[in-house]
């Protein structure tokens, strides 16, 4: 058996046991298009027992002191970082990144594992001074419930343990509806979360569509929290069926990331930056630049040397080391890319990169340059998720902040520059929930990751990614004796 089948489960998680169904769905090879598997495609009554159970384990899992639950979550980090390999090959195979780029997301998927063992200790309440010396008042902080967790399949494990890694830290139980794309890496997770003892109705998998599962869970008054990453349409729906119910919400959405050059920036090292920001994950990234603004002074060098480099980015089957960029998704990402293109040279873009018949196979897009983009192009509104890189040149810090703010989104942004009062002036004006500035290495299990505007709601990592899944209980004791 290859590594990367190693870990392959076609059945749901659920309270522990390895469920299967009456109707199932084909997983790809979005390298190949050929059959990985199947999982099932769970029903309503399925999807009900799944919160029964995870309702069930609340009960009990709530009632854990931090230290077991912390140790808990070490287990299964433990068992990530030994698996770590099979984990990547898998997560190759199913999602089509490139190997390294994989094995990089496996240790940032674990690395939330431990970061939450870690936090589960400092769930700390407060003390209130009191108006009256007879009356001690307080916090405490306390699990919300059940958590019902939607994620994407750009990321199909780090997206799942920055989420449930937080909420079983809180003393939360959890039902997680993975990506349709990317059910096997979920349900990898969960064979080693069965190793350590999570299967008990902690941690469920249910593999399901995202509509039949979110109209259950939604309406469902035992579920307490929802939390979801993926697209801002989706989100905004999701956030109309949480209302009936008044549930916590968190929601990670779309970006469309600004990356500045300045004239001051080093040219050779920011043009890796760059090609970094917009090409990993082959473009399919919500932090990736989605529109790149240089400095006229340097605009003509900066395009040339970024379109050098990424015409020496070697396409294909991301278990060829050598790649650079692996598949796109599915078919339906690749249309879309080519009508971005032919949007922008419909209205006068300059198109550079190699030809697309170049491409490795149905799924592969070569990278490419739209340059000269213009406020008018779809790729100035839209995520391309893609790897397509529109860049255009910019005469004033102004000019620039206000091209840069003119979307719905707010997640990720990048500044290249040297000069102090320029990166001060930066940092306050660009309206993103996350701005970098001279690098485009801005996650970590450390850091307080979430957009603002209609990139979401909430911040997940750092030391405020268990608020999502805490509820403050103020208390007010009366009657205190006296000293
Ligand atoms: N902000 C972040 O942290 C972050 C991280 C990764 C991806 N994203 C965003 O995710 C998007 C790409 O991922 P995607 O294509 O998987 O997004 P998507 O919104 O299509 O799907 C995300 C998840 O929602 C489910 N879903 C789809 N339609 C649904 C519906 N009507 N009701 C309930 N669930 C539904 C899908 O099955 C999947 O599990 C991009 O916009 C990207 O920027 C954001
Ligand atoms: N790259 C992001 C996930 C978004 O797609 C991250 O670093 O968490």
């Amino acid at each position: 058996m290859n590594d990367e089948n190693a870990l392959i489960r076609e059945q749901a998680f659920i309270g522990g046991r390895w469920i299967g169904g009456q109707a199932w769905r084909d997983v790809v090879d979005p390298a190949t298009a050929d059959r990985i598997g199947r999982v099932p495609d769970l029903d309503d009554a399925t999807i009900d027992a799944s919160v029964d159970t995870a309702f069930a384990a609340f009960g009990r899992w709530r009632d854990t002191s931090a230290i077991e639950r912390a140790n808990r979550l070490m287990a299964w980090y433990e068992g990530m970082c030994r698996r770590r390999e099979a984990l990547a090959r898998l997560m190759t195979y199913e999602q089509g990144k490139p190997l390294a780029e994989a094995r990089g997301e496996v240790d940032y998927a674990a690395s939330f594992l431990r970061w939450f063992a870690e936090e589960a200790r400092r769930a700390s309440g407060t003390t209130i001074p009191s108006e009256d010396p007879h009356v001690a008042l307080g916090t405490v902080r306390e699990p919300v419930g059940v958590a019902a967790i939607i994620t994407p399949w750009n990321f199909p494990m780090a997206m799942i343990t920055r989420k449930v890694a937080a909420a079983l830290a809180a003393g939360c139980t959890t039902v997680v509806k993975p990506a349709n794309e990317t059910p096997f890496c979920a349900l990898a997770l969960a064979a080693l979360a069965e190793e350590v003892d999570l299967n008990n109705g902690e941690f469920n998998v249910v593999t399901t569509t995202g509509k039949r599962f979110s109209e259950r869970v939604c309406a469902d008054t035992r579920v307490r929290a929802l939390s979801f990453t993926g697209s801002t349409p989706v989100g905004r729906q999701l956030l109309r069926d949480s209302a009936d119910t008044v549930k916590r919400v968190a929601m990670e959405l779309g970006g469309n990331a600004p990356l500045i050059v300045c004239e001051d920036a080093d040219l050779g090292t920011v043009v890796e930056a760059a090609v970094a920001a917009k090409f990993q994950t082959s473009g399919q990234d919500c932090v990736a630049a989605n529109r790149l603004f240089v400095h006229r002074s340097i605009y003509e060098p900066f395009v040339e040397r970024f379109s050098e480099r990424m015409n020496a980015m070697a396409v294909g089957s991301g278990f060829d080391e050598a790649n650079e960029i692996g598949p796109l998704i599915h078919a339906d990402a690749v249309q879309k890319a080519q009508s971005l293109i032919e949007d922008a040279r419909d209205k006068g873009a300059r198109i550079i990169g190699r030809d697309q018949t170049d491409a490795p196979g149905a799924h592969f897009f070569m990278p490419t340059v739209v340059a000269d983009f213009t406020d008018t192009m779809r790729v100035s509104t839209e995520e391309s998720f893609a790897p397509v890189a529109p860049i255009r040149a910019f005469d004033d810090d102004d000019e620039v902040i206000a091209a840069a703010n003119a979307t719905e989104h707010g997640l990720a942004s990048y500044l290249f520059t040297h000069a102090d009062a320029r990166i001060r002036k930066f940092m306050r004006s660009l309206e993103y929930g996350m701005v970098g500035v001279n690098t485009m290495d801005i996650t970590g299990p450390h850091v307080p990751f979430g957009g603002i505007k209609q990139s979401g709601l909430g911040r997940e990592g750092a030391h405020v990614g268990m608020d999502e899944y805490l509820e403050t209980k103020y208390y007010c004791i009366g009657g205190v004796p006296p000293r």
